[in-house]
C-alpha cells in the first residue's frame, strides 16, 4: 500500500477531471481516514506517513506532526522498542504479519496499552519499509485486566472462603469449594457431580430439607437456616445455610448454597445453654437456699423473739391463769406505791385465799382444781378495774393491787368478790362454789412497801378465816399478835401428835325417852408443857390450814373407836360413839374406806359409828358430798349434820344425804328461856326432822328449862353442860355407870 504524505485537495467536479490514480488514492485515503484503527508506514523506523486516527492515539491533532518522528518515542523505554524489533522482523521478513499487544506512550508520557499487526511492504527488503496497524486497546486490557482481577479474587475467595460454597443443580453438585469438602470429611473433587443427598444421613432427612428450602427459593427469596448434615464417617455436622437461586427467573441454572460449620458452635451454644442452665439452677438454688437462710433466721428471730416474750411471759405470768405473778406484781406495786406516795392517794392490797380449795384438789383431781382456778381468775379479774392488778400468788392465793382505792373502795371491791364467788363454777359436770376469805391492808397506815402491804393483808385474811371464812378483814396491829400466835400453833401442833400431847374427851350425849347415854361425842384436847391447854376451836382450823388435820382425825378416829371398842367390851354393849369430822377429812376420797378399816380393826358394826359433819362439807361440791355420804351409808356408817342451822342446807339436800341425825346448834339452844326465834327455829328443826324420818340432838344443853322446852317438842337426844362437860374416858366411863346404877 501506498501512502502520501499529503494528498491534494479535492478539486470540485468539473474543474479538474480526475485521474485513476488520483481516484484511487483519494478512495484509500478516505479509507484510512475512516479507519477505526490507527495506521502508520514506517521506514528506517521513521514515520513516513500515518492516518488520524494514529495521530489521535498518539495525542497529535494532525497525521502531519507525526512524520519523521522515530518509531523509539511510541515505546515506554528504548528496550521496549528493540526488543519489539527483535521480535517483530524476523516474522515479518518471512512475509508473516506480526501481531502483538505492547504498552505503548502517548505525547504526554502516559503509556497505553495497543495491539500491533504490522507487515513489510517488501519481506525481501525491509528498507521499503512496514505498515503497522494500531488498535487503542488500554480501556479493553484494563477492563480485561480488572475482570481478571475480580475472576481472581473470586476465586481466592471460593478457594478460600471460610464457609462451604455449592453449587447444585437438580440437587446435584456442580461445583463446591475445598472448604465444603473439608467440612464433610472428603478428598479435593471427591463430591463432583455427587447428589446432594450423599451428605444427609438419611433420605428422609434429605427430603425434609428439600421441603423446606425449595418452596422458599422457588418464591424468589434467600432461604436461611439450619441443616443438619452428615459427614463421610457418619458424624453430623450443623451447618447454617444460606442458599439462593443463580438466576430467579431460570431455576434450572440451579442454585448456591454457602454453608457453615455450626456444630462447634451449637455444641457450645448447647454447652453454654446447659452451663446456663445449670448456673440459673445453682442461681435459684443459691436464691432458694438464701430464701430458706433468711426464712430460717427470720424464723429463728421470731422464736427467739417469741422466746424472750415467753420467757418474760413465764417471769412475770401466772402459766395456769395468765394472770401477772408475784414478781410482775411486784414491780407494778413498786410503781403504784411511789405515785401514791408522791401523789398523796390511797392504795389498798386485797389478800384472797380460797376456802377449802385444797379439797378440790383432793377430791377432784389437779385438773378440776386447775380448771376451777382458772374461771376464778377470769371472774376476780372482771370485778376489778383495768388500772387494777390481779395476781396469783400461786395455789389459791391471789392478791388484788387497788391503786387510788382506800378502805370504803377496798371493801366495796370484796364485796363484789363475795358476790362473784356465790355463782356456782360448772366444770366438767360438777357445780362447785369457792368462797374466798380476803385481809385487806391501806397504804400507808398497814405498810409503806409491797412487802409489809401483803403480809399484813396476808395477816388479815388468816383471821377472816378464823373468823369463819368467806368473808374479808381489814389488817389491825392486834391480827399481827394473832398471827404470831397462829404461827405458833402450827408449828407447835406438827409435834403434837408424835409428843403425846393430844387427848380425847367425851361428851354424853343423852336419850331424852330413856334418859340413859346413848352416845358419847369424842372432842379432842391439846395439852402443851408451854402454850397450856389450847382450845380445838382454835388449833382446829390451823390443823385444818396447814394439812395436820388428816393424819389427826385418823388419829381421832381410831382413839375414840378404840375407846368405844372398850367400853362395848366393859359392858356398855349399845353405846355409840360421835366423831367429828372436819370438811377435809370428808373431802378425802379414802375416807370411807379408812372409815370401814378402823371399824374392822376393832370389830365394830358400822352403826356404831355416827360421824359428824358441818353443812359446809357440802357447800363446795354437793355431788361428790352426796357421794361420798352415800358410799358411808352404804357401808352403814351414820352421819349427823352438826351445828344445824347455822350453814345454808337445803331440804332437799338433807333428804340426798342419808343424814340420820341433826344436832341442833347450841346457839339456838342457849336463849331458849329469853328468844322466841330460838325456840321456833328449835321446834321447826325438830319438825322437819321428824317430818324426814331423821333424830335430833340439842347441844349445848345446860339448864332444866332448855332440857324440858326439848322434850316437850319432841327432841331425841341431848347433849350439854346440864348433864356433864366433856371428860376423860375414865371419868365418863363413871358417870355412865352411875346412871346405870
Ligand atoms: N374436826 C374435829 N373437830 C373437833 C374435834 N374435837 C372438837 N372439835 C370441834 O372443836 C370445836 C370446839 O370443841 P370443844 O371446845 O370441844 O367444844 C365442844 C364442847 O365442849 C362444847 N359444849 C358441849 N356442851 C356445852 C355446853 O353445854 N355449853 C357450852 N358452852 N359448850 C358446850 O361444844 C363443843 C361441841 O361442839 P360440837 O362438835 O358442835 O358438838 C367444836 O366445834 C368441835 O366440833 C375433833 O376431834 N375433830
Amino acid at each position: 500500500m501506498y501512502l502520501p504524505h499529503s494528498l491534494p485537495p479535492l478539486q470540485p467536479s468539473g474543474l479538474l477531471a480526475d485521474t485513476p490514480l488520483q481516484r484511487t488514492l483519494r478512495e484509500q485515503q478516505t479509507l484510512l481516514d475512516s479507519a477505526g484503527a490507527g495506521i502508520v508506514f514506517m521506514r528506517q523506523r521513521v514515520v513516513v506517513r500515518c492516518n488520524q486516527r494514529y495521530a489521535e492515539i498518539f495525542g497529535y491533532e494532525a497525521p502531519e506532526q507525526l512524520a519523521g518522528l522515530g518509531s523509539e518515542s511510541f515505546y515506554p523505554d528504548r528496550e521496549a522498542f528493540r526488543e519489539l524489533g527483535r521480535d517483530a522482523y524476523p516474522a515479518m521478513s518471512q512475509g508473516q504479519t506480526y501481531r502483538v499487544e505492547r504498552q505503548m506512550r502517548r505525547r504526554n508520557g502516559d503509556l497505553f496499552w495497543g495491539h500491533l499487526t504490522g507487515r513489510l511492504i517488501n519481506p525481501q527488503d525491509t528498507a521499503e519499509g512496514s505498515i503497522w496497524i494500531l488498535d487503542d486497546i488500554d480501556d479493553h486490557k484494563q477492563a480485561q485486566a480488572q475482570l481478571s482481577a475480580a475472576l481472581r479474587e473470586k476465586q481466592a475467595l471460593f478457594d478460600h472462603a471460610m464457609v462451604g460454597i455449592v453449587f447444585l443443580r437438580d440437587r446435584h453438585l456442580t461445583r463446591c469449594n475445598r472448604h465444603f469438602e473439608q467440612m464433610l470429611g472428603y478428598g479435593p473433587g471427591e463430591l463432583a457431580t455427587s447428589p446432594s443427598r450423599r451428605w444427609y444421613a438419611s433420605d428422609a432427612q434429605w427430603e425434609e430439607v428439600g421441603r423446606r428450602c425449595y418452596p422458599v427459593l422457588a418464591a424468589g427469596l434467600s432461604f436461611e437456616g439450619e441443616i443438619e448434615m452428615c459427614r463421610k464417617d457418619g458424624t453430623a455436622v450443623v451447618c447454617e445455610v444460606r442458599s439462593k437461586l443463580i438466576d430467579a427467573a431460570d431455576p434450572s441454572e440451579g442454585s448456591i448454597w454457602i454453608t457453615m460449620d455450626i456444630t462447634e458452635r451449637k455444641q457450645t451454644q448447647a454447652a453454654l445453654a446447659l452451663a446456663h442452665e445449670r448456673l440459673e439452677q445453682q442461681v435459684q438454688d443459691r436464691t432458694r437456699e438464701l430464701r430458706e437462710t433468711v426464712d430460717s433466721l427470720h424464723s429463728e428471730i421470731r422464736d427467739r423473739k417469741a422466746d424472750q416474750e415467753r420467757i418474760y411471759w413465764l417471769a412475770h405470768y401466772d402459766a395456769l391463769t395468765g394472770l401477772p405473778n408475784r414478781t410482775l406484781l411486784g414491780e407494778r406495786a413498786e410503781h403504784a406505791i411511789r405515785l401514791a406516795r408522791e401523789s398523796g392517794t390511797p392504795l389498798a392490797v386485797v389478800f384472797l385465799d380460797l376456802d377449802h380449795f385444797k379439797h378440790v384438789n383432793d377430791s377432784l383431781g389437779h385438773r378440776v382444781g386447775d380448771a376451777l382456778l382458772v374461771e376464778i381468775a377470769r371472774r376476780l379479774r372482771a370485778v376489778v378495774r383495768e388500772k387494777d392488778t390481779v395476781c396469783r400468788l400461786g395455789g389459791d392465793e391471789f392478791v388484788l393491787l387497788l391503786p387510788g382505792a382506800n378502805a370504803h373502795g377496798a371493801a366495796r371491791v370484796a364485796g363484789k368478790l363475795q358476790e362473784a364467788s356465790r355463782q356456782y363454777y360448772q366444770i366438767d359436770h360438777h357445780e362447785l362454789t369457792m368462797a374466798p376469805s380476803m385481809g385487806i391492808a391501806l397504804f400507808p397506815g398497814d405498810g409503806e412497801d409491797f412487802d409489809t402491804l401483803t403480809q399484813s393483808a396476808d395477816v388479815a385474811m388468816y383471821q377472816a378465816k378464823l373468823d369463819g371464812r368467806n368473808t374479808f378483814r381489814f389488817f389491825t396491829p392486834e391480827m399481827q399478835a394473832q398471827s404470831v400466835r397462829a404461827l405458833q400453833l402450827e408449828n407447835a401442833l406438827r409435834r403434837a401428835l408424835e409428843r403425846d400431847q393430844l387427848r380425847m374427851h367425851y361428851q354424853p350425849q343423852m336419850d331424852l325417852t330413856t334418859g340413859r347415854v346413848h352416845s358419847v361425842e369424842a372432842l379432842l384436847r391439846w395439852h402443851h408443857p408451854q402454850l397450856g391447854t389450847i382450845s380445838p376451836a382454835e388449833f382446829i382450823p390451823i390443823a385444818e390450814d396447814s394439812g395436820q388435820i388428816l393424819p389427826i382425825g385418823e388419829w381421832v378416829l381410831r382413839t375414840a373407836l378404840q375407846q368405844l371398842k372398850a367400853w362395848r367390851d366393859r359392858g356398855f354393849a349399845d353405846l355409840s360413839m360421835a366423831v367429828n369430822l372436819s370438811a377435809i377429812q370428808f373431802r378425802q376420797p379414802q375416807l370411807p374406806e379408812m372409815v370401814s378399816q378402823i371399824l374392822a380393826e376393832m370389830e365394830l358394826p358400822s352403826d356404831a359409828l355416827e360421824l359428824e359433819l358441818t353443812e359446809g362439807v357440802a357447800v363446795d361440791d354437793p355431788h361428790t358430798a352426796a357421794a361420798t355420804m352415800n358410799q358411808l351409808h352404804a357401808r352403814g356408817v351414820r352421819l349427823s349434820m352438826d351445828d344445824f342451822g347455822t350453814g345454808y342446807s337445803s331440804l332437799s339436800q338433807l333428804k340426798r344425804f342419808q343424814i340420820f341425825k341433826l344436832k341442833i346448834d347450841q346457839s339456838f339452844v342457849r336463849d331458849l328461856g329469853n328468844d322466841g326465834n330460838d325456840r321456833a327455829i328449835v321446834s321447826a328443826i325438830i319438825r322437819m326432822a321428824q317430818a324426814l324420818g331423821m333424830r335430833t340432838t340439842a347441844e349445848g344443853v345446860e339448864t332444866e328449862s332448855q332440857l324440858a322446852f326439848l322434850r316437850e317438842q319432841g327432841c331425841d337426844e341431848a347433849q350439854g353442860y346440864h348433864f356433864s362437860t366433856p371428860l376423860p374416858a375414865p371419868e365418863l366411863e363413871t358417870f355412865m355407870r352411875r346412871r346405870l346404877a
